[in-house]
């Protein structure tokens, strides 16, 4: 019985052991298995990633004749922007000032991934933006049309022939003497804001940023959108909340704007849009009823403001019998769009900017304050379009203020071999031929401060504009709404918003820092235009 038991016994052992060693086997054969796979995995990681910064984060050391910035990998040389350390603009204005670079025409950078231009000399900017404009139509910031039918066909991010139907469309829109039409739409604007004024107490504390913000929704509303909003007494209207959606960032928002500036190819794998579907919502509706509404006026009212423009294209199309005038209407939509985004904050900014400056320098401003009251004593107590347009020293403060605060601190452009032509040639600048798709940008925010071309460049001085001065500015220096076929359409609706908005402001206010003005400003790094962090607070104190 024992003996049988202990048979057994040894059995079971015998198994057990078998078991063990089988599953030890097993298991062996199992983490060698997922070693390999985990080692294969590594190497091709490691292969692709040492392709990757072989062909791109290590592509300016091939070129010893252009000296340039080492890049880091997946980041290249925006890992402060990326992570909201810094603005762009003010990143590339530290490469730009960097001494290792102050004789070099051009400086090596890589975007996100790529490999990039940055253009220091004023003469190849010139090439860039003018003389060579059929190598470099279109900006390196795009959208993919499919994934964002309204971000892509905006002007600022449609690529070429697009971008050249809607800019020869909506170019004649902006002439002086459709500016001078739209004036007295600005002017009621500008009432607006006396009203206002006057009902506050002689001496009162305002962020001043959010007040031209206030005054210049209520132009892009008259102006762009054809109807009249009152945000300056009623900053809860819905059209004010609405542009003021526009600066709202949220992480994914931010996400998005990256992947449009650095890796436009993606942005349909990354469902990136420009706009939030609220803020698209609006517009389609807002333009195609004001469209209507305008077509339904009998004998066709006209105000003079942008949905004429529209009425008319749209018009022009039906006689001409083009099928597709939902996709013309959708064309103009975006386009009200990128004025809403472009007309906006650029303004309102320059607008604080200004108002800023004038309350550190008091002798300037009251300089500009005798002006303004001379203009209007002379004017009946009215401003005339002509009268404004005269008001040299007024014009030369806002030319300082965007000299001191380029809101688009960054222009960009994207090289194209247009049909086969030969690479296009640094020389007699620099040894280097660009590639196709290589994107370049221009650091307006370094220009701007460059002591070669401004002395003492840090202060603020209108009489760098004075019309005796301002011939010997080169252009290619001083690029506040950029230069060339691309540059701002909107400068001279811009110009006179601002004009006219400072002097509403100034005519019976003057205004003074106090204890929260922050004096010497840093820039918000979340935002992609050079805006002061924080806000700007400033006293307005009412001296007719
Ligand atoms: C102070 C105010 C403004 C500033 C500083 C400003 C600045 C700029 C700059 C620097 C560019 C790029 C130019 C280039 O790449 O060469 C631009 C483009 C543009 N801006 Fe403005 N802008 C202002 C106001 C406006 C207004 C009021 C509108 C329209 C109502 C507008 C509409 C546009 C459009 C549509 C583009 C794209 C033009 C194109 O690519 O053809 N901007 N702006």
């Amino acid at each position: 019985m024992t003996c049988q038991y202990k048979r057994q016994k040894s059995k079971t052992t015998g198994r057990l052991i078998t078991v063990q060693i089988y599953s030890f086997f097993v298991s062996e054969v199992k983490t060698s298995m997922f070693l390999t796979a985990f080692l294969t995995f590594f190497v091709i990681i490691c292969s692709i990633l040492s392709f990757l910064y072989h062909r791109n984060f290590n592509y300016w050391t091939r070129f010893k004749n252009v000296p340039s910035v080492p890049g880091r990998i997946f980041s290249g040389n925006v890992i402060d922007f990326l992570t909201f350390k810094t603005n762009f603009g003010f990143h590339l204005k530290t490469i730009y000032d960097d001494e290792k670079f102050t004789s070099a025409p051009v400086v090596g950078v890589y975007g996100l991934y790529k490999p990039s231009l940055l253009i220091r000399d004023p003469d190849i900017i010139k090439s860039v933006l003018i003389k060579d404009f059929d190598r470099f139509h279109d900006r390196f910031a795009k959208i993919d049309y499919h994934h964002d039918p309204l971000g892509g066909q905006m002007m600022l991010f449609a690529d070429y022939p697009l971008w050249k139907e809607m800019r020869t469309k909506l170019s004649p829109t902006f002439t002086s003497g459709k500016l001078k039409n739209m004036y007295p739409l600005i002017q009621q604007v500008g009432e607006n804001m006396v009203k206002f004024l006057d009902s506050k107490p002689s001496v009162f504390q305002v962020e001043v940023k959010d007040l031209c913000a206030r005054f210049t929704t209520d132009v892009i509303a008259t102006t762009v959108f054809g109807f009249q909003s009152n945000s300056l007494a009623n900053p809860a209207e819905d059209f004010y909340k609405q542009l003021r959606l526009l600066n709202y960032f949220t992480w994914r928002r931010s996400f998005d704007f990256i992947i449009v500036l650095f890796a436009s190819q993606l942005t349909r794998i990354m469902g990136a849009k420009i706009l939030y579907p609220e803020t698209e919502h609006f517009l389609r509706s807002a333009i195609t009823q004001a469209v209507r509404e305008r077509e339904a006026c009998i004998g066709g009212e006209k105000r003079n403001d942008i949905i004429d423009t529209f009425v008319k294209l749209k018009q022009e199309a039906e006689q001409r019998g083009e099928r597709n005038i939902e996709q013309l209407m959708e064309c103009l939509i975006a386009q009200a769009g990128i004025f809403m985004v472009g007309g906006f904050d650029t303004s309102s900014t320059t607008m604080s900017n200004a108002l800023l400056e004038l309350a550190k320098d008091t002798s300037v401003q009251k300089k500009l304050r005798e002006e303004t009251k001379e203009a209007f004593v002379e004017g009946n107590g009215e401003i005339s379009y002509e009268a404004l347009n005269k008001l040299t020293y007024l014009e030369m403060v806002i030319n300082e203020t965007l000299r001191l605060y380029p809101v688009l601190a960054v222009l960009e452009r994207q090289h194209a071999t247009a049909g086969g032509k030969e690479p296009y040639s640094l020389q007699p600048y620099c040894d280097f031929n660009l590639p196709d798709g290589m994107p370049v940008f221009i650091p307006v925010f370094g220009l701007h401060y460059d002591t070669k071309y401004w002395s003492n460049p840090k202060k603020f001085d209108p009489e760098r504009f004075s019309p005796e001065n301002k011939p010997l500015i080169n252009p290619m220096v001083y690029l506040p709404f950029g230069n060339g076929p691309h540059n701002c359409i909107g400068s001279r609706l811009a110009m006179m918003q601002v004009k006219a908005g400072l002097f509403y402001i100034l005519k019976d206010h003057l205004v003074r820092v106090c204890d929260r003005t922050e004096l010497e400003p840093t820039f918000d790094p979340k935002l992609n235009a050079l805006q002061v962090k924080g806000g700007i607070h400033l006293e307005i104190v009412k001296d007719e």
